[in-house]
């Protein structure tokens, strides 16, 4: 019995960090995927295969004793086989870019989510979110579960922490492109390092929250409209608040600047530190912002908006 699913990326467009604080933020699934095949075999083990390495074990092993990335599939695989005789083998393929806040561990959730428990019983999308959001908490327990929702429903979502996600229905055709800085971010230290800001500044980061607030409800209307060049101005704004609360650096500070050049707006994407940043382009000017960043040997692709989210095969 084999049984695969796939999932895509995300982009946090608008308002990572302020998110933590109760302000709303926006996300977008992109059209980078990762694919997770399960297998039954009658072998009573446990066999991740993935490009980052390989895991294999015995089913019933104690989740926190084990220290690998592949962890959150092993969780899956050990949580669904329960007493049934034989074992899972999962083989991962993935073109998301690891660690750099596109999301990879919310797709390998999903994706692992759908792929394995497909093997023993069909279950709801709202079922497998669940269980992605589970094998998130065994890799970052803090996870405010907006990744894997948008990974699973694809397409644009508003999300705060009260009221949870609510799909934005209007299908706005632009194009991202991605630079991604090669510094590997902790998640964990910026947010951390956001919090000493906001202890230091209490005012300032008050006053920011209420910005991000109307800048937030600016773009919903704006998205509404397809109005590409002013959802520019606003992402540009976005990065200003960013800088603020000292998320950037000189790196991510050039590649902003780079991707002002030719694109409506560029702006950090995530917790920052390190990571990607993203310009908001059309057909007109997408590839001569590609080209500006090509020229500055920094590593870039162009995405669009995925609609399909999790795929089931
Ligand atoms: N190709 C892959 N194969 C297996 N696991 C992966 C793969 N890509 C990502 N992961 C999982 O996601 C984790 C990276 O997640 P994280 O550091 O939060 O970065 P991101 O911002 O890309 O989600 C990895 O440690 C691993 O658990
Ligand atoms: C900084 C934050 O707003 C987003 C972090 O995004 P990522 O892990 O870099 O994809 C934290 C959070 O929302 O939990």
């Amino acid at each position: 019995m084999k049984s695969k699913a796939s999932a895509p990326a995300k982009v946090i467009l608008f308002g990572e960090h302020f998110v933590v604080y109760g302000v709303k933020a926006i996300l977008c699934a992109i059209n980078k995927r990762i694919t997770v095949t399960a297998e039954t075999i009658e072998e009573n083990k446990i066999s991740i295969k993935s490009n980052i390495g390989n895991l294999e074990l015995e089913p019933g092993g104690e989740i926190t004793e084990i220290n690998s990335p592949l962890k959150p599939f092993y969780y899956l695989a050990n949580k669904m086989i329960r007493s049934q005789k034989g074992g899972i083998q999962i083989n991962v393929e993935s073109d998301i870019p690891l660690g750099v806040g596109l999301g990879s561990s919310s797709a390998c959730c999903v994706a692992g989510a759908a792929a394995i428990s497909g093997l023993f019983k069909k279950i709801s999308k709202e079922a497998i979110l669940e269980l992605a959001i589970e094998a998130e908490k065994t890799i970052f327990e803090n996870t405010s579960g907006a990744d894997c929702t948008v990974c699973t429903y694809g397409g644009i979502m508003e999300y705060d922490k009260k009221n949870g996600f609510s799909k934005i229905e209007s299908e706005p055709n632009f194009h991202l492109v991605i630079a991604n800085s090669k510094i590997e971010h902790s998640t964990k230290s910026v947010v951390e390092g956001v919090k000493e800001f906001k202890e230091r500044n209490e005012n300032t980061f008050s006053t920011l929250c209420k910005k991000e607030s109307k800048l937030v409800e600016d773009v919903l209307e704006l998205l509404k409209e397809n109005n590409i060049s002013e959802l520019g101005n606003k992402i540009t704004k976005n990065q200003e608040y960013l800088e603020t609360i000292g998320i950037s650096n000189d790196k991510l500070r050039k590649m902003v600047q780079i991707g002002q050049n030719k694109s409506f707006g560029t702006k950090i994407t995530g917790a920052g530190g390190g990571g990607c940043v993203f310009a908001l382009t059309d057909e007109s000017n997408l590839e001569e912002t590609m080209n500006q960043f090509k020229d500055e040997n920094i590593d870039c692709f162009s995405v669009k908006i995925d609609f399909k989210g999790l795929d089931t095969f």
